[in-house]
């Protein structure tokens, strides 16, 4: 379905009294594809370059290099005319579904909008397809002529993941989208969106900081540190266990996994480095209490490693 090759994205931001440029680099070199009705969970402390990501897949950004292939078809190098006919088909579901959504409209209004612009149904059908959209994420008709602040955080979840629906999309990036929500509701509409995929084969990438949303939902997983997949596989085995000392030290940190003194020594200490001065080596050597010469001085490529991949020097060196 989606095929992302060498991914990268550098944004020139300016610095210091003379106003110098430097690179923030948000995305470097990332490899991964999602397969039809699948589920690629992407997770990663704040600022490791998950929203770009998922961004650049959908061209709300320009990649500085790499590729982006829909179906075998390349949409990085596309005219913008030609990628407007394939806009309906990759849709996004946004953090905040308050600030996501046009409070000065209805929602109908608001559903019937990319009905219009994408010409999915004759304008005759309009209301029946804005009723029948409501019904797919569980909210009733008479929801169409309320405006979004008559809602709750959950139900305009709801609208705004029947908004992604209405182009009827093949691919959804969904952007924390619960994260701004209530515990209580969170699993609703993690729920409601793993049933959607069932009935209309949609695939996702699933972005979240928090590892028991990305556990729910996800086929496979990559976890992204400095811009960088450190690890991906399935999900099972990425949970039962973590190979990479960054990912360990995720899990860690999250109540119930592992033994009390392993989940000492890996605990994340300090903070996610600049993005502007990259570390040398390992980016999250820094950070990783294994770290080696080896580790500050080379890169580690992403490479397979049993059931998985993994971009460390001491992956395979006991008591890592
Ligand atoms: N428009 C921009 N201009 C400059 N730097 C940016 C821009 N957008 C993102 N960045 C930087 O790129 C890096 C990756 O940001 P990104 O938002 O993709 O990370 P994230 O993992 O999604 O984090 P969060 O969950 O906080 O959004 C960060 O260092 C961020 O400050």
């Amino acid at each position: 379905m989606i095929e992302v090759k060498n991914l990268s994205k550098q944004f020139v931001v300016k610095s210091g009294l003379l106003g110098q440029e430097e690179y923030v680099h948000a995305v470097n070199g990332v490899s991964f594809s999602i397969g039809d009705q699948e589920t690629l969970g992407l997770v990663g402390e704040s600022g490791s370059g998950k929203s770009t990501t998922g961004r650049l897949i959908l061209r709300l950004l320009e990649p500085t290099s790499g590729k982006i292939l829909l179906e075998g078809k390349d949409i990085s190098t596309i005219s913008d005319r030609d990628f407007r006919k394939l806009r309906k088909e990759l849709q996004i579901v946004f953090q905040n579904p308050y600030s996501a959504l046009d409070y000065k409209m209805t929602v109908e209004d608001i559903l019937m909008q990319p009905l219009q612009i994408h010409k999915i149904v004759p304008p005759l059908e309009y209301k029946k397809e804005v009723h029948r959209l409501l019904h797919m994420v569980g909210l009733d008709h008479a929801s169409a002529r309320k405006f979004p602040h008559e809602f709750s955080g959950g139900q305009r979840q709801r609208i705004g993941i029947a908004r992604a629906l209405a182009t009827k999309p093949r691919f959804i990036v969904c952007d924390e989208p619960v994260s701004a929500l209530d515990v209580s509701v969170q699993s609703q509409i993690l729920n409601l969106t793993m049933d959607l995929q069932k009935e209309l084969g949609i695939s996702y990438l699933f972005i979240a900081h928090d590892l028991h949303v990305i556990k729910h939902v996800s086929d496979r997983v990559a976890v992204m540190y400095l811009g960088k997949i450190v690890e991906m596989g399935d999900a099972e085995g990425i949970f039962e266990n973590p190979m990479h000392p960054y990912t360990k030290a995720l899990l860690a940190a999250v109540p119930g996994q592992g033994e009390e003194a392993q989940i000492k020594r890996r605990r994340l200490k300090g903070e996610i480095p600049s993005a502007i001065r990259m570390p040398s080596g390992c980016s999250f050597h820094t950070r990783c209490p294994f770290a080696m010469d080896i580790c500050r001085n080379e890169i580690p490529i992403l490479k397979e490693y049993k059931d998985r991949m993994v971009s460390c020097h001491l992956v395979d060196k006991e008591g890592v």
